[in-house]
């Protein structure tokens, strides 16, 4: 099987890439994440996940890199990650009581032949209507200060979800359901990569 690389400085995407046993390398990318003008939200993540596929794979002669990008989509507003606290209360005060759109884009690139796949996973999430008293104590915690939307839903974050319709790993950062589909096509089985699949445990 071919080497993978995963393009991301996200402990998340490790994490749920650790789940499924994929085994993997980690090389982050040196883009600076502009939120390219007048494309769709989903163009957009797909996009910033090409943007970090393409520095990844350039550094390498052979392996498969996985790029991916996660943002919220509110109203049909992209809200990336929050540059500050202040920033990160108007985010959460935005999306209090709303339901709104949790979209990564991902890209997938044959560093030795140039092929590449874009994809991406959007999943509903509805935010209960939760008081500035709560926001600002969740703040204070400091977790949605790397995450898109200022929260992780895997966190204390997910204390403000009502419910979500979709894929609950995309949301996280990795729709690793999806990434297996794409994978199959570079030959990347991640059920059945390894003889010993024995998962007891788990
Ligand atoms: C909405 C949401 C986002 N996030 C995270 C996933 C992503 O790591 C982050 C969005 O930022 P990204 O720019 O997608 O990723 P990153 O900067 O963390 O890592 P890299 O670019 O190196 O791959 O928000 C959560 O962890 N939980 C959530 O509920």
């Amino acid at each position: 099987m071919k080497e993978i690389i995963l393009a991301s400085a996200s402990p998340r995407r490790r994490e749920l890439l650790d789940a499924v046993g994929l085994p993997y390398k980690v090389q982050v990318s040196a883009i600076d994440e502009k939120i390219p003008a007048a494309m769709t939200p989903a163009d957009t993540a797909m996009n910033l996940a090409l943007q970090k596929a393409q520095n990844v794979a350039g550094k390498f002669a052979s392996g498969i890199v996985i790029g991916a990008d996660t943002i919220v989509v509110l109203n049909g507003h992209v809200l990336g990650k929050p540059k500050d606290k202040t920033d990160a209360v108007n985010m959460l005060q935005a999306l209090r009581g709303t339901t709104h759109q949790v979209i990564t884009g991902l890209a997938v690139i044959d560093a030795e032949d140039g092929k590449t796949v874009q994809a991406f996973e959007e999943t509903e999430v509805c935010f209960k209507n939760i008081s500035d008293d709560d926001i600002n104590a969740y703040v204070a915690t400091g977790e949605p200060m790397d995450k898109a939307g200022a929260y992780g839903i895997q966190g204390l974050g997910g204390l403000f979800v009502a419910g979500i319709r979709g894929c609950y790993f995309n949301v996280v950062g990795l729709p690793i359901p999806l990434l297996a589909e794409i994978l199959k096509g570079f030959g990347v089985d991640i059920l059945r990569f390894r003889k010993d699949n024995n998962r007891e445990g788990v």
